[in-house]
């Protein structure tokens, strides 16, 4: 039996370029993981089948999960004669902007790697993974990363400093692709601190970190959503360092460099967010 672990990720910056004429978003965005994780146990079958086991009322167990989607590619890809047992455990909130899926999608493609015994490196698998997702090359390696393209050109970055992660996910489900529909790229957006942020990891400053967070897509998903909008104020009145929305959304976080600080934000939450997760940058 296989284990992996599955770490969520926030975005530090995230920033749209223009639409491509396949009607994905030319991104450059700046991900790192969090200690929030999903795990998943994988076991090899006798039979050819895929069986997922996971219980959550909103995920699929069949084709459409994306931790199916990766076990089968690799099962065509390296003719694996053998079927798996997937056993998954959600911790990670569904269509939050965390990339849950991408993330189980990405341990199952290194789980399956270690199981079936097929030595292929990080790079063939997060290579693989981009027929399923734009964020799941990025889950591969985990860790902290520049992410180009539409998010599967990658350049390692340093960890970040120490920091508390504060996140609320409001109770309404955001669709990605919706959210991309809706954006209007202009020249008249503010500008996205990438290259700012970069310099703060790579000096570990955490002062300039909190200070070069940034999402394009953050306004347009309040316009569907002003519920982040008043989340963002609440957390800034109980005292965060810098707060931002993830992804897509909804889910928004905010760091603080102190225990206490983070802490009182969380209680400043509550009666405004059911699910409000306290955890750590892992970078
Ligand atoms: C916004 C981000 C930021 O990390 O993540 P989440 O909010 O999902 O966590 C990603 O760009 C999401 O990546 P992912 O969720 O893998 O997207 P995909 O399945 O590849 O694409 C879903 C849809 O989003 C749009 N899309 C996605 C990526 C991209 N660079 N440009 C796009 O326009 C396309 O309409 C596509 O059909
Ligand atoms: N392993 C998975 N875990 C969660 N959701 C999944 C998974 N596979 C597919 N999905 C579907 O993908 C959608 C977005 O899932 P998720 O990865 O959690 O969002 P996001 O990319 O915004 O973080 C959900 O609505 C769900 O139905």
């Amino acid at each position: 039996m296989i284990y992996e672990k599955a770490p969520a990720k926030i975005n530090l910056t995230l920033d749209t370029l223009y639409k491509r004429e396949d009607g994905y978003h030319e991104v450059e965005m700046i991900m790192t993981t969090v200690d929030l994780n999903d795990r998943l146990t994988l076991e090899k079958r006798k039979d050819k089948k895929i069986v997922l086991k996971v219980e959550h009322r909103y995920v699929p167990t069949d084709h459409r999960n994306l931790a199916y989607k990766a076990a089968k590619l690799m099962m065509d890809r390296y003719q694996i004669k053998q079927g798996v047992t997937i056993t998954l455990d959600k911790a990670i909130p569904i269509a939050a902007g965390l990339a849950g899926g991408s993330s189980d999608a990405a341990a199952t493609l290194r789980g399956m790697n270690r199981l079936f015994e097929l030595g292929l490196s990080l790079e063939e698998l997060s290579e693989l993974s981009a027929e399923i997702g734009s964020d799941i090359p990025f889950c591969v390696y985990g860790k902290t990363a520049l992410c180009k393209g539409r998010g599967e050109k990658l350049t390692p970055l340093p960890k970040p400093p120490a920091a508390w992660v504060v996140l609320a996910k409001p109770d309404i489900s955001v669709s990605t692709a919706d959210v991309y529909g809706a954006l209007k790229v202009s020249s008249e957006d503010k500008k996205i601190p990438t290259t700012q942020c970069i310099e703060a990891l790579e000096t570990g400053d955490y002062q300039l970190l909190i200070n070069s967070l940034g999402n394009t897509l953050e306004k347009v998903t309040i316009e569907m959503h002003p519920v982040i909008q008043s989340l963002k104020e609440t957390m800034q009145k109980a005292g965060i360092d810098a707060t931002m929305m993830s992804g897509s959304g909804p889910t928004v976080y905010g760091l603080a460099s102190k225990e206490r600080q983070a802490k009182s934000v969380v209680n400043a939450l509550k009666g405004c967010c059911k699910e409000v997760y306290m955890i750590r940058l892992l970078g």
